[in-house]
C-alpha cells in the first residue's frame, strides 16, 4: 500500500486553509464599454469625456488627409477637403475613425453628409444616436441644420431623448434637440378643388335602332369641323359604343407591324405567282383539247370544212340526226368521226351538238340532241328535217335496253320511211352484248322491210381505230346512204 506513488506525491504536507467567500455576481451593464462602473444606469457626470480620434484631429486642424485603405463595415470615411462627397461611404468603416465617443468624427460626418445627402445624414445621426449613446449627434447638426431636408429627414431617425450634452469640440453653437427634431412633419397642403365634371344629358331612344342614345355636338361651337359646317346634334347609339369597344380590343390584339407587312407581302406574292401560272398554262395548252373549249373545237371543225370545199362548187346539205339514251356515246362518236381522235372526258350534252362533215362533195350536218330524260321530249322535233337517223345504244347497259327500245320505236312510228342506223356502241367492253342480242332486245326484226336499216358494232376508242368496230365505218355508210337519197 505504501508504494502507491501517486498518493504519496499528491498528499498535502500542510493543512489546507478555508476558501474565502466569492463576491455576489453583478448584472451585466448596458454601457459596459464606456463605463467600467457597475450599475443599471449611468448618471451624465459618469460618462467619460470624449476625445478626438487622430483622423478627426487632422481634419479639424485643416490638414488634408487621404484616408487609408478601407476595411470593415459600418462606419464613415473621414472627409476629403477637395471632394467632400467622396468622404461619404455609409456602410464602410475607415481606419481609426468613428471611434466610440469621438465627437469630432460625428461632427465631420454629419457636416459632409448634410452637404451631399440629407437622407444619409439622417441615417447617420439615427444610427449613432441609438447605437452609441455616448456620442453627441447634436454637435454636428449645427452645420447641417441650415438645410430643411436634413432636419426633416432626421425626424424619421430620432435619437434617444436622454442623450447627454457635452461641450462641442468644433465650437458650434449648441442647438436644443427640440428644434432639431420637430415632433411631427407638417401635412402637405390640400389640392385645390377641381372643376366639377359636366353632367351628361339623359339618354333618349334612337328613332331607328331603338337603342339608348346620347346627343352630342359635332364640329364645336364655332360651326366648323370636319363633319360639316354648323355642327349639329347627332346621336351616339349604344351599339356604336360597343363597336368602339370591339375595335379597341382588336387593335390591342393586332399583330405587330412587321408581321402584318410580311403577311401582305406573302399574299401579294401568291397572287402574282398564281396569275403567272395561269397564263403559262393557257399558253402551253392553247393548241390542245385541254386549252380549247368544246365550242371552239366545233367552230374549228366547221371552219376547216368550209376552207376545204372547192370554190364555186355546189354543196348539198344533208342532215344526220344522232339520238340515243344519255351515256350511250353519241358525243364520243361524233368527236371520233370528225377529228379521228378520242376525248377521254366528254361532258354530258345538256342541249345539242352540231358538226359538219364534207366528204366527196357531200356536206353532212351531224346533229346530236342530249339523251337525258328531260331532253328526250325534243327528239321528235328534229325528225322532220333529218335524212338519216343514227340511234346509239350502250351495249353494256342491259338495264336500260327496254327504255332504249321504247324510245326508238316511238321515234320510228313518226317517220316510217326514215333510214335508220343503230350503233351497238362500246363493243370494246368484255361484257358488251353482241349485235344479234341487241337486234332481239331492240326488236329490230319487226322493222325489216319498212325502211333502210343498219346495225353497226362500234367503239369510240383508240384501240378500235383500225378494227371492224371502228366508228369510221359509220362515216362511209352515211356517205353511201346520203348520196342515194
Ligand atoms: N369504253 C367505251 N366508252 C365509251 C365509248 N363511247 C363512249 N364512251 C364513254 O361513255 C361516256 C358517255 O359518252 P358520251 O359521248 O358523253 O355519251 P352521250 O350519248 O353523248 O351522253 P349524253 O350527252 O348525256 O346524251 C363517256 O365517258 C365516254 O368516254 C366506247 O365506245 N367505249
Ligand atoms: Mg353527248
Amino acid at each position: 500500500v505504501g508504494e502507491t506513488r501517486g498518493c504519496s506525491i499528491m498528499s498535502p504536507t500542510a493543512p489546507m486553509s478555508p476558501m474565502p467567500p466569492m463576491p455576489p455576481m453583478s448584472p451585466p451593464s448596458p454601457h459596459r464599454l464606456h463605463s467600467p462602473a457597475v450599475g443599471a444606469a449611468l448618471p451624465p457626470a459618469a460618462i467619460p469625456r470624449p476625445t478626438l480620434c487622430h483622423l478627426c484631429q487632422q481634419h479639424l486642424s485643416g490638414r488634408v488627409h487621404v484616408p487609408p485603405p478601407l476595411s470593415g463595415v459600418g462606419g464613415l470615411l473621414p472627409p476629403h477637403r477637395s471632394h467632400p462627397k467622396a468622404g461619404i461611404r455609409l456602410g464602410m468603416r475607415p481606419h481609426g475613425c468613428l471611434q466610440l465617443g469621438c465627437p469630432g468624427a460625428m461632427a465631420c460626418c454629419v457636416f459632409l453628409v448634410g452637404r451631399s445627402s440629407p437622407r444619409a445624414a439622417g441615417t447617420v445621426l439615427g444610427n449613432m444616436g441609438t447605437a452609441h449613446q455616448a456620442a453627441r449627434p447634436a454637435v454636428g447638426l449645427g452645420a447641417a441644420r441650415n438645410s430643411p431636408n436634413i432636419s426633416h429627414t432626421i425626424a424619421s431617425h430620432p435619437p434617444s431623448p436622454n442623450l447627454p450634452i457635452s461641450p462641442c469640440p468644433l465650437h458650434l453653437p449648441a442647438i436644443p434637440p427640440s428644434s432639431l427634431f420637430p415632433p411631427s412633419i407638417p401635412p402637405p397642403p390640400p389640392h385645390p378643388p377641381r372643376d366639377p365634371l359636366p353632367t351628361l344629358p339623359a339618354p333618349s331612344t334612337h328613332p331607328t335602332s331603338g337603342l339608348p342614345s346620347f346627343p352630342f355636338k359635332l364640329g364645336g361651337d364655332a360651326g366648323g369641323g370636319r363633319h360639316g359646317r354648323g355642327g349639329g346634334v347627332a346621336h351616339l347609339a349604344g351599339c356604336r359604343a360597343g363597336r368602339l369597344h370591339i375595335w379597341a380590343a382588336r387593335r390591342r390584339m393586332a399583330p405587330p407591324r412587321a408581321l402584318r407587312d410580311l403577311t401582305l407581302a406573302l399574299g401579294a406574292a401568291v397572287v402574282a405567282l398564281g396569275s403567272l401560272l395561269f397564263i403559262a398554262w393557257k399558253l402551253y395548252f392553247r393548241d390542245t383539247e385541254l386549252g380549247a373549249s368544246w365550242d371552239s373545237w366545233w367552230e374549228r371543225e366547221v371552219k376547216e370544212l368550209r376552207d376545204r370545199a372547192p370554190p364555186g362548187s355546189t354543196v348539198e346539205w344533208k342532215q344526220v340526226l344522232v339520238l340515243g339514251l344519255d351515256g350511250a356515246g353519241k358525243s364520243s362518236v361524233l368527236h371520233y368521226i370528225c377529228s379521228q381522235t378520242v376525248r377521254k372526258r366528254i361532258p354530258p350534252t345538256l342541249g345539242f351538238n352540231s358538226a359538219q362533215l364534207q366528204v366527196e362533195g357531200l356536206e353532212m350536218d351531224l346533229l346530236e340532241v342530249g339523251g337525258s330524260q328531260n331532253l328526250r321530249a325534243y327528239w321528235s322535233h328534229y325528225l322532220s328535217g333529218a335524212h338519216v337517223l343514227v340511234f346509239v345504244v350502250d351495249s353494256v347497259d342491259r338495264e336500260r335496253l327496254l327504255t332504249a327500245r321504247q324510245e326508238l320505236h316511238a321515234l320510228l312510228a313518226q317517220e316510217p320511211r326514215l333510214p335508220l342506223v343503230v350503233l351497238a356502241n362500246k363493243q370494246d367492253k368484255s361484257d358488251a352484248l353482241s349485235t344479234e342480242e341487241l337486234r332481239e332486245e331492240l326488236a329490230l326484226q319487226a322493222l325489216d322491210g319498212q325502211r333502210e336499216l343498219f346495225l353497226l358494232p362500234t367503239s369510240a376508242t383508240w384501240a378500235s381505230l383500225s378494227t371492224a368496230t371502228s366508228v369510221l365505218h359509220l362515216r362511209s355508210l352515211l356517205v353511201s346512204l346520203l348520196s342515194q337519197s
